[in-house]
């Protein structure tokens, strides 16, 4: 197996399903869960929003390379939530490439406008806009990010597929 004893790292944008399908992946693997963005709350102490808002973008994505380093150092088998933009940043990808096994949950614009819809508070970018405004809100901020994920070494379009697909898609893959 692929993976064996390291740890797998899903990658993808905001609302590709990396919570989603990581979740389902750990239980079918009996081992462990970890979401990076729960990690850096708990270090921090205080929500990602506050982070961002207090501090700024540049430490939260210190602290984002931080945390993703000592899960790395761990060397254990687990599934990895990142966050929407881990591998974009530092050598975060190049590390997660290098002692585990990455994927990248590949997701059109228009199902990935769909998912993270007007009205969720969690997202509040996006509240109050029309699905074709979200479409282009979310191109125009993250089209960048697509030739990092690409660099993942699985990648699954999770296109017209349920969450469970994917994960069961992925463990074959493995
Ligand atoms: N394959 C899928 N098909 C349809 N809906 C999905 C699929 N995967 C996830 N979803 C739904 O899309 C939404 C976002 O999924 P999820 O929170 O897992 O994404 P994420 O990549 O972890 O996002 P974030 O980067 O914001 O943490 C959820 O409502 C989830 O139920
Ligand atoms: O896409 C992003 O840049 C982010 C996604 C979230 O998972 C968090 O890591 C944070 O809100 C930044
Ligand atoms: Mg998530």
């Amino acid at each position: 197996m692929l993976a064996d004893g390291k740890p797998i790292f899903l990658i993808g944008l905001p609302g590709s399903g990396k919570t989603t399908v990581g979740k389902l992946l750990s239980t079918q693997l009996g081992i462990p869960f970890i979401d990076l963005d729960d990690i850096i709350v708990q270090r921090e102490g205080r929500a990602i929003s506050e982070v961002f808002e207090k501090e700024g973008e540049d430490y939260f994505r210190k602290v984002e390379a931080a945390c993703l380093a000592s899960l790395i150092e761990s060397k254990d088998s687990k599934v990895v939530a990142t966050g929407g933009g881990t591998p974009c940043f530092f050598d975060n990808l190049e590390k997660m490439n290098r002692d585990g096994v990455t994927c990248y949950l590949e997701t059109s614009w228009k199902e990935l406008a769909a998912r993270v819809a007007p009205g969720e508070s969690i997202r509040p970018l996006f509240k109050g806009l029309a699905g074709s405004e979200v479409m282009t809100q979310l191109q125009e901020r993250f089209s960048w990010r697509l030739p990092f994920y690409q660099k993942a070494q699985i990648i699954i379009s999770t296109e017209n597929k349920l969450a469970s697909d994917v994960a069961t898609e992925l463990l074959a893959r493995l």
